[in-house]
């Protein structure tokens, strides 16, 4: 089943719907920028890779038929970077695309306003498709590390739905499956979103990729029964000494993962590098609703009224990490120096 996260078709972004997943594949035309807003928000789209490609479209569709001059097209496009920058907080792929937008803009000094958009679009497409090849570069660097008839776990959706083809996390069971290797994977159904079970356990089932899916409090059980031989995550915002972000519930996979001596990978595109960062506490971590934790399925599960935490991220130390591996290569033991040099 191919499945497009996010295509630019003739004048208008589409979407996959995967807030309908898996039950059903419908998409979603984006013709406004607030549209684009709404469905980085709401998750239409989601996952650090897709949301900042979604973003740079958005940018050109803040402006796409703009009519005036292009200095007050300029405007227009900086006030339309502000507002998608609030969309979500914490995958730093969204601002790492909206400043290569207005790069864009910055460094342009002609007068044609049709150029100008020309310019934009460009830049978005080029985007979408340097995140094709990075995924690709990360997945041939993890199956260096991985043996075929291995067991991987990983936790909620790192996949081509987090991206536009083959995932982070989920890059080497694609390009095992073409190599003709066979991992067996095991995906945590990562509440309260489920993305795991919605969409890593739907992608992969229908790549005919071998997937089991788990209950997040079964991963201890799993790897304790020697099912798991290695655990790759994603991730939404690398800090400079390797401090991660990713979905909440990979901070406790990391532990279980130090206690039953197995590595534990993060598949990470430079873009998801934040030098500025200098740890992971200084990293945003979204909060969403207390609907998510209620009501997860549409029916309350706990009585409305009781009070929900619900942060939609953790922080994994760097000293859980056994490597970072992003599509330039593999980083050990990862810290500030070795994060910096990624970037020389
Ligand atoms: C390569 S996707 C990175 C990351 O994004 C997901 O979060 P969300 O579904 O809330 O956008 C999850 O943390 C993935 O690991």
């Amino acid at each position: 089943m191919e499945l497009n996260t996010i295509e630019w078709k003739g004048n208008k972004l589409v979407l996959l719907d995967q807030t309908a997943l898996p039950n059903k594949v419908s998409y979603i035309d984006m013709t406004t920028v607030e549209e684009v807003w709404q469905a980085i928000h709401s998750m239409i789209v989601r996952g650090a890779p897709a949301i900042g490609v979604t973003a740079a479209y958005g940018a050109y569709i803040a402006v796409q038929y703009f009519d005036g001059s292009v200095e007050e097209a300029k405007y227009e496009l900086k006030k339309q970077l502000d507002y998608l920058a609030t969309s979500r907080p914490t995958a730093v792929n969204l601002f790492w695309a909206l400043e290569r937008m207005g790069k864009v803009a910055e460094l342009f000094s002609g007068n044609d306003l049709v150029e100008f958009q020309e310019r934009l679009l460009n830049e978005a497409i080029v985007i979408h498709m340097e995140d094709i090849k990075i995924n690709r570069n990360i997945g041939e660097h993890l199956l260096t590390l991985l043996e075929d008839g291995q067991g991987v776990l990983t936790h909620c959706n790192a996949g081509a739905l987090a991206t536009t083809k083959y995932g982070t996390a989920t890059s080497p069971f694609y390009l095992a499956k073409e190599k003709g290797m066979s991992l067996k994977v095991f995906a945590d159904e990562t509440r309260p979103r489920f993305q795991g079970a919605m969409l890593t356990s739907f992608e992969l089932y229908h790549a005919g990729i071998d997937v089991t899916l788990i209950t997040d409090n079964m991963a201890a059980t799993v790897m304790s029964q020697n099912k798991v031989q290695a655990v790759i995550v994603g991730c939404d915002r690398v800090a400079a000494n390797g401090d991660v972000a990713n979905k909440i519930g990979t901070l406790g996979v990391a532990i279980l993962a130090k206690h039953y001596g197995i590595p534990f990978y993060v598949a990470t595109p430079t873009p998801t590098i934040d030098l500025n960062c200098a740890t992971g506490t200084g990293i945003p971590i979204e909060e969403r609703s207390k609907d998510e934790v209620l009501k997860p399925t549409g029916q309350y599960i706990a009585p409305p009224e009781v009070k929900v935490y619900n942060p939609a991220f953790d922080v994994t130390p760097a000293h859980l990490i056994t490597a970072i591996v992003t599509e330039k290569g593999i980083i050990h033991s990862p810290n500030e120096e070795k994060l910096r040099a990624v970037f020389k």
